[in-house]
């Protein structure tokens, strides 16, 4: 089969909730769904959310350069699949969040032209998974009540977003701690907001108190590597990277100088599933563990990331994939179940998501 046409709709859906980090508030989803159909009628979909304060992208810089990518492939035999993804990669530089979209939409294509579910075409066995939730950053008491509500909706692990003031961010760590002690666990995200100092002496405040997190995410700048290895050298609980790893490159950079326990990847940091395998795999080479995660996007692309964990799932031992929680709806048919934590995949071929 030949790739016959290439087109991208834009794609919205309203949120529960606003989505606040300490890098962007967002008030509903907006993306862009890639529609990739072969000369026999069959369509494989992608997707991806621009964040421009983590990969510098924009619904109209990424529309750019899917036009830009998009004539390379077409006419291309889907069995020539790897120099399909080697064009998607070689024509642009940068814009992973546009070169995700369009390889969501090529391993679709390619596993319903194999007659599979996308996980088993990537060697996976494992279809049901739980993820946590995200809770906005915010005002204490708001942050305390959400946590309250995720619990009761059946989450055992709750993502706080924090990183506009250390001060503040202590005080709703260890507000949400109190009421919420041995029942869940508490992963930390300051998306780059402090320094390597200031993030020490709140660890170490909040280590004191015997308030262990999971991990805490990306405290400091994306380009700041020595400030994570002064951290993971001074406090006890395990540091994640995030915005400092995008591509095999950084990941190498950080595991080499043991600056960070975990990784998260993410399919709009990687440029889609090729390079998130081979991501997933330098981390095995270092017994690493991962955890995949996503923006804050769409069913098609959250669920290209749950493939994405169940073909490594040795490696791949956590889940930040609650994206799709956080919209209060959407028009896409899914497969994949959907339900708060519980997120199960189809055995239908492909992704198991369509319009
Ligand atoms: C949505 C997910 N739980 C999450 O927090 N992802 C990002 C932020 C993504 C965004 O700004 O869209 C993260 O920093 O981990
Ligand atoms: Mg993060």
């Amino acid at each position: 089969m030949k790739i016959a046409s290439i087109r991208t709709i834009l794609f919205k859906a309203p949120l529960e909730t606003p989505f606040v980090t300490a890098l962007r508030r967002v008030d509903s989803l907006e993306d862009l769904v890639v529609i990739i159909e072969g000369d026999d009628g069959s369509i494989g979909y992608g997707e991806g959310a621009p964040t421009p304060q983590i990969t510098g992208e924009t619904i109209g810089s990424m529309q750019a350069a899917i036009d830009f990518i998009s004539p390379q492939l077409i006419g291309k035999e889907i069995d020539d699949f790897s120099s399909l993804i080697s064009l998607v990669h070689t024509t642009i530089v940068g814009n992973t969040t546009a070169k995700s979209a369009l390889e969501i939409a090529l391993y679709d294509l390619k596993a319903k032209a194999q007659k599979l579910p996308l996980y088993k075409m990537l060697g996976g066995t494992r279809r049901s998974f739980r993820t946590d939730i995200t809770i906005s950053m915010g005002e204490t008491g708001k942050m305390v009540s959400e946590s309250l509500s995720a619990v009761s909706l059946g989450y055992d692990t709750l993502k706080i977003k924090i990183g506009d003031n250390p001060q503040k961010d202590a005080e709703r760590i260890k507000a949400i701690h109190k009421v919420l002690e041995g029942k869940v666990s508490l992963r930390l995200d300051a998306n780059q907001g402090w320094s390597a100092q200031e993030s020490v002496a709140l660890l170490e405040s909040l280590e004191k108190e015997e308030i262990m997190a999971e991990f805490i995410e990306q405290p400091v700048a994306a380009d700041d590597i020595e400030g994570l290895k002064y951290i993971k050298e001074r406090v006890q609980t395990p540091l994640l990277a995030d915005e400092s790893v995008f591509s095999l490159k950084d990941a190498r950079r950080l595991l080499e100088m043991e600056a960070v326990d975990y990784i998260n990847i993410k399919l709009a940091k990687t440029g889609g599933i090729s390079q998130a395998l081979a991501l997933a795999d330098l981390c095995a080479s270092y017994q690493v563990k991962c955890m995949v995660g996503c923006m804050l996007e769409g069913p098609i692309s959250v669920a290209a990331g749950v493939h994405l964990a169940s073909s490594r799932a040795d490696t791949v031992t956590m889940l930040d994939l609650d994206a799709v929680a956080l919209l209060a709806s959407h028009s896409l048919k899914t497969d994949t179940l959907f339900n708060e934590s519980e997120i199960v995949l189809s055995d239908t071929a492909g992704i198991g998501i369509s319009l």
